[in-house]
Order: structure tokens, then sequence, then C-alpha cells
């Protein structure tokens, strides 16, 4: 589907729930974190008919998120009936890999393509520090075991935060030296509902960058395939890629294919949205699919250009990143 730019929307992110096993600091707050109520939260066969839907109006890739996607009970089940939907699209998932070890064989069985999985640090107290949880080694079993049934290619998400775990970005770089993994550092944005964002503490990429080239000679990529965020590097000889999501310096909204669906069920043309559409309200009045589509083709339409962090008018909506699953 189309938006009002010239924009191709053809990448569905499905958050199935709000709820969490981590409270990482810069996502979420340590306690008192606001949960949608399980009865607005939309079943697996109201998701699956918009999946449906959805890929009627185009889209082709489907990325399950959260809160937590692997928390919510069935989450193996809901994905092997996307993919019986239609062996045509992708089905990918962002995880933090705490139950990932154990969950990875059933989840490859069920269609599932690849995960991206989350991770901060490498350093377990780090670990405690910014997640308030123990569980260091479970996501570092988890990115093995997926690596080993072929949810590939792997890649880790990074955020580094000025004062907290930017002098981990030569660690992190350096995992693609023997594995072949793709480690995104991403700019840490204003939609968290715990640590404040501030000019200060963002990490941009340009300094991602000035700490990558200390690590060794960095070779940049062509972009191939699909627009994705990441400007893409390697180190010559390794088998792992690094990329560098610049959300806010430099934004790629130019080239954004995506919508959200939120786990209660709204529609977000944008990451940075303060308006969300409904679609719980015409799942649970059994819209057709006729009315469904319309709803969700309407929705591309009403994407913004881009999004206004730093400018003056920015506000942050009420929905932060644990509700909408980045
Ligand atoms: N500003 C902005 N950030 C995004 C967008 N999509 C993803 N991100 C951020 O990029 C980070 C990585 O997102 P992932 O969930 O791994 O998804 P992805 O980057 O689309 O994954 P691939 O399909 O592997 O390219 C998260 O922190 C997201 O919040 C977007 O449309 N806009
Ligand atoms: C909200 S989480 C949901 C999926 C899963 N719980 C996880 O952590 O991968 C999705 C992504 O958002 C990122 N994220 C959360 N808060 C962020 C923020 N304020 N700025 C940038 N990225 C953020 C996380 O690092 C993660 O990669
Ligand atoms: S980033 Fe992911 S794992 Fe961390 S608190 Fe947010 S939703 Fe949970
Ligand atoms: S900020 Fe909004 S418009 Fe820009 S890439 Fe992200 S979702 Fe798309």
């Amino acid at each position: 589907m189309q938006d009002n730019y010239g924009r191709t929307i053809e990448y569905l992110r499905l958050s199935v729930t709000d709820r969490c096993n981590l409270r990482c600091r810069y996502c979420m707050p340590a306690s008192g974190v606001e949960t949608i109520d399980h009865a607005d939260i939309l079943s697996y066969e109201e998701m699956l008919r918009v999946v449906a839907v959805a890929i009627r109006c185009g889209v082709k890739k489907i990325r399950v998120t959260g809160g937590e996607p692997l928390v919510r009970k069935g989450i193996v089940e809901f994905i092997r009936d996307m993919s019986d939907l239609s062996k045509k699209i992708e089905i990918t998932l962002t995880t933090n890999g705490i139950l990932l070890a154990d969950m990875a064989a059933d989840l490859r069985k069920a269609g599932l393509s690849r995960v991206n999985v989350s991770l901060d640090t490498l350093r377990e107290d780090r670990f405690l520090e910014i997640t308030r949880r123990a569980g260091l080694q479970k996501v570092i079993d988890g990115l093995h075991a997926a690596e080993a049934v072929g949810l590939t290619p792997l890649k880790i998400n990074m955020v580094p935060i000025r004062g907290v775990n930017d002098d981990e970005i030569a660690d992190f770089a350096r995992l693609t030296l023997d594995q072949p993994w793709e480690v995104r550092f991403i700019e840490f944005m204003p939609v968290s509902d715990g640590l404040d964002y501030t000019p200060d503490n963002m990490f941009p990429a340009a300094d991602i960058i000035k700490a990558l080239e200390n690590v060794g000679k960095l070779v940049s990529e062509l972009r191939q395939g699909p627009a994705g965020p990441a400007r893409m590097f390697h180190f010559p000889d390794s088998p792992g890629h690094i990329g560098v999501i610049p959300a806010v310096s430099e934004h790629f909204c130019g080239e954004c294919n995506r919508m959200r669906i939120t786990a209660d069920g709204r529609i977000r043309p944008c990451l940075f949205s303060t308006e969300e559409i409904d679609l719980r309200g015409a799942l649970r009045r059994n819209a057709s699919d006729a009315e469904l589509e319309a709803i969700l083709r309407n929705a591309a339409c009403a994407k913004p250009e881009r999004h206004h962090i730093g400018e003056k008018d920015f506000r942050q909506g009420k929905r932060r990143m644990h509700g909408i699953g980045g």
C-alpha cells in the first residue's frame, strides 16, 4: 500500500504484548508500569485476521515485537498460524533473548525466518544495572541457539547511552570479527518511559562511527534489497557486519516502509505518532475484510513525512517504546 509521500508500506510491526520480563532503564520504569487490560489485548485470532488483510494490502514482512514477545503464551503457535497464511511473507521477531535458548528450535520450526536480539552490554554486573534483572548468560545462550537452528542472519541491537555503556561499542563491534552476526548500534530515542532522553546522553551516529574506527578499518557497504534504516559496514575479512541506525540525527523517514499495530489494536502510522487509529473496535464489531483493508490503507495515508525530534513543537506521545515495540 502507498502513503501520501510516495512510500510503499510493506512492513508491519506487530506488538503482541506490552509486558516484559526485563525493565531496561532506557525503556521502562523500575515499577508502576501501566499495563493494558487483558480484555483489551487483541487475541491471536484477531491478529491473524489483521495479518491476512495486511498481506492483501501488500505487506511482505511482519515483525513480532512487544514488550517481550516471547512472554506471551502461545506465541510459537501464533507464528505457525501466520506462516500458514502465506509462504511469501517473511516473519521476524525482536526479542531481549532471555527465553530464546529454550524456544529457538520451536520458533524456527513454526516458520520464523530470523530474530533480532537486543543486548546493551556484555558485562554481567552492567546487565543487571541496565535491565534491572540478571540474565546475560541466557541471552548469550539464546544467540547461539538461534544461530544453530538457522534463525539467521542474526542481528544484535545495542543502544549506546553516554555514560552508561558507550565504552562497550568496540567490544560489540569486535563480535563481528569472529561471528557472522550483524551488530547494530541504535541512537537512543525520546520514547522512553524510563531514563529521560537528553541531547547529552544520546550517543549520536557520528560518535558511534568514531568509536568503531578505533577498532579497525571500516568498510562501507552499499545498501541491498528493500530499504532498511541501518548504514552498513564491516571490517576487512570479518564474517560479521556492523549497522548504525541514526534514528534521530539523520533519520531515514524518506525511505520509511513500515506501520505499527499495538497489542491493544491501535495502528500507529509512525513510531512517534501522537495519533493512533482504532482497529480493535472494527475487529470486535466483526467488520468485513474490505472495511479492515480500508482502515489499514487510510492509516498508511496518515503517515507523517518524517519525525520532528529536536524541533520546537516535538511532543512525546503517551505510549512509549515498550507499548509500541520499537
Ligand atoms: N525512528 C525509527 N526507528 C526505528 C524504526 N523501525 C525500527 N526502529 C528502531 O530500530 C531498532 C531496531 O529495530 P528492529 O526491531 O530490530 O527492526 P528492524 O531494524 O526493522 O529490523 P530488520 O528487519 O532486521 O532491518 C529499534 O530500536 C527500533 O526502535 C522506524 O521506523 N523509525
Ligand atoms: C521496545 S523493544 C521490544 C522487543 C524486545 N523486548 C527487545 O527488547 O528486543 C524493541 C527495541 O527498542 C529498543 N529501544 C527501547 N527503548 C528505546 C529508546 N528509548 N531508544 C532507542 N531504542 C529503544 C530496544 O533496544 C529494542 O531493540
Ligand atoms: S527494551 Fe525490550 S526488553 Fe528492555 S524493557 Fe523495553 S521491551 Fe523490555
Ligand atoms: S520516525 Fe516515523 S516516518 Fe521516520 S522512519 Fe520511523 S516510523 Fe518512519
